[in-house]
């Protein structure tokens, strides 16, 4: 039976692009370009599906969606939109949108998306809260689309969430969303950093202990997975777990009880996993560092967030947010010159958003005049840790035959010399990498994190080239 579609659509080329994919699909199909024609056309015939866009000549499209999703509750709902933001999409399926899609779409998928729509027939969200002042996440680029897309899906249900990504893409950012705007936002957010606990200690952070568990245990303590009972527990750095905090995990997931260390009682919690991690996990499992059955538990629904440099549209946005905040802040009100923009959106931005973000805080306290030039973003870049990390990628060799036709190198500083001229771009990567983060820079280089201060102060590299602000 040929299911029958309205589109609301007052862009004609677009209508008559989707009008056509789906007569060839076998659609009958029916278009309006105003609210009140998709209204009137909805009291006339039955639909199968409803695809509409946003912004429509006589009202928006999603505003006036809640009073067609109570007349209509069966009829599922596809949203074209151009406004490509969380919030449209949050909106969008917060008003009972079966499925969102950005514009450009793909007209496949728009296709396939319409026939499961007509054929589940379900209606994906019921009535839910509006999503408040949900977290901003900034970016309207393809990829991030893809990823907001996923986000909403996940916002009505408990389904564990593990988010991928190189550091400073915003892994952290998104779980906050997914807690901020699901059901479990009353309840708490519980992130923990399980690279930044020390091995010994991280059971007794994640499940807690009794008194008398072991030497210090001198008072019973809360572990994270109570603490976050009736919210979201958010486990960063998840490749970085050691394996034995791995089984307990999983036993914990597997059974949604707890344990105290040094305790008997098992405790049930109720928590959703939102897990993190910029390590790639499968060599780990491979190797046998990472537990494959922990992986397929945590691994429900993937969301990687793509490498800045791979979204070069979103650079812009991002740069002018932060330029909001530094203000919020009480730092100077800036701008950017189109140029400076420019410039920026060509850098490969290997610490991602987070580099981004200190950059821009740098040059609004650099920048002398109330718009921040391409001048000033390039003296900054020209300074940073990137430029000197690739210094790096001299040759040592050639490096040490030209120290060797000027020196003898008779007080016998050859091998101390060459050492600190290999140690200072690996270090300096690392803290490029981690945004000036010491402990995650030790942790990456594995070596421990008072040695790496100390090798810093020898090499005399500046850490506040690499941090925040
Ligand atoms: N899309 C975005 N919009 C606005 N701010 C962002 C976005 N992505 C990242 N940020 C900001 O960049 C910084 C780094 O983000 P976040 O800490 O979430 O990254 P991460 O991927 O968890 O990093 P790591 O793996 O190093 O822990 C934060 O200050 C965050 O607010």
């Amino acid at each position: 039976m040929a299911h029958r579609a309205l589109l609301v659509e007052d862009d004609n080329a677009i209508a008559m692009v989707i009008r056509t994919a789906l007569e060839d699909e076998g659609f009958i199909v029916d278009t309006s370009d105003t609210v009140a024609g998709r209204d009137a056309a909805l009291s006339r015939n039955q639909y199968g599906v409803m695809l509409t866009d946003v912004m429509l000549l006589d009202g928006d499209g999603i505003e006036t969606l809640g009073a067609v999703r109570e007349t209509y509750p069966d009829m599922p709902v596809i949203i074209l939109s151009a406004q490509n933001t969380l919030d449209t999409a949050v909106r969008a399926t917060d008003r009972g949108a079966f499925e969102y899609f950005p514009k450009p779409f793909d007209l496949d998928e728009l296709v396939r998306a319409t026939r499961q729509a007509v054929e589940s027939r379900k209606s994906s969200v019921a009535n839910v809260d509006a999503p408040g002042d949900g977290l901003p996440l900034i970016g309207r680029s393809q990829a991030m689309q893809d990823v907001y897309r996923l986000i909403t899906r996940v916002l009505k249900n408990d389904l564990t969430v593990l988010i991928l990504g190189e550091s400073g893409t915003g892994k952290e950012l998104v779980a906050e969303a997914i807690h901020n705007l699901g059901e479990r936002k009353a309840g708490p957010f519980v992130p923990v950093n399980t690279a930044a606990i020390p091995r010994e200690l991280i059971e007794s952070e994640l499940f807690g202990h009794e008194k008398g568990a072991f030497t210090g245990a001198i008072a019973r303590n809360i572990g994270k997975f109570e603490q976050a009972h009736g919210g979201t527990l958010f486990l960063d750095e998840i490749g970085d777990m050691p394996a034995e905090a791995q089984t307990r995990l999983l036993r914990a997931l597997q059974s949604g009880r707890i344990r105290r260390v040094g305790g008997s009682e098992e405790i049930a919690v109720d928590v959703r996993i939102v897990a993190a991690t910029n390590r790639d996990l499968l060599p780990l499992i491979e190797n046998g560092s990472f537990r494959e059955d922990l992986y397929y538990r945590l691994n429900v629904v993937p969301i990687k967030l793509p490498p800045l440099r791979d979204r070069a549209d979103d650079v812009a946005p991002l740069a002018m947010h932060f330029l909001t905040r530094a203000a919020n802040e009480g730092l100077p009100q800036k701008s950017l010159s189109d140029e400076a923009a420019h410039l920026l959106s060509q850098q490969p931005w290997r610490g991602n958003v987070r580099e981004l973000q200190n950059l821009v805080y740098r040059a609004v306290l650099l920048a002398r005049k109330d718009v921040i030039d391409a001048e000033t973003i390039r003296a900054i870049l020209d300074d940073s840790p990137r430029d000197i990390a690739d210094g790096g990628n001299r040759d040592i060799g050639a490096v040490i035959g030209e120290w060797l036709e000027r020196s003898d190198f008779s007080d016998g500083t050859l091998y101390q010399e060459a050492l600190a001229e290999l140690e200072r771009p690996v270090f300096r990567h690392a803290l490029a990498k981690t945004g000036g983060n010491q402990l995650k820079a030790a942790q990456m280089l594995g070596i421990n994190r008072n040695t790496l201060r100390k090798r810093l102060s020898d090499l005399e590299i500046e850490l506040d080239k690499f941090s925040r602000g």
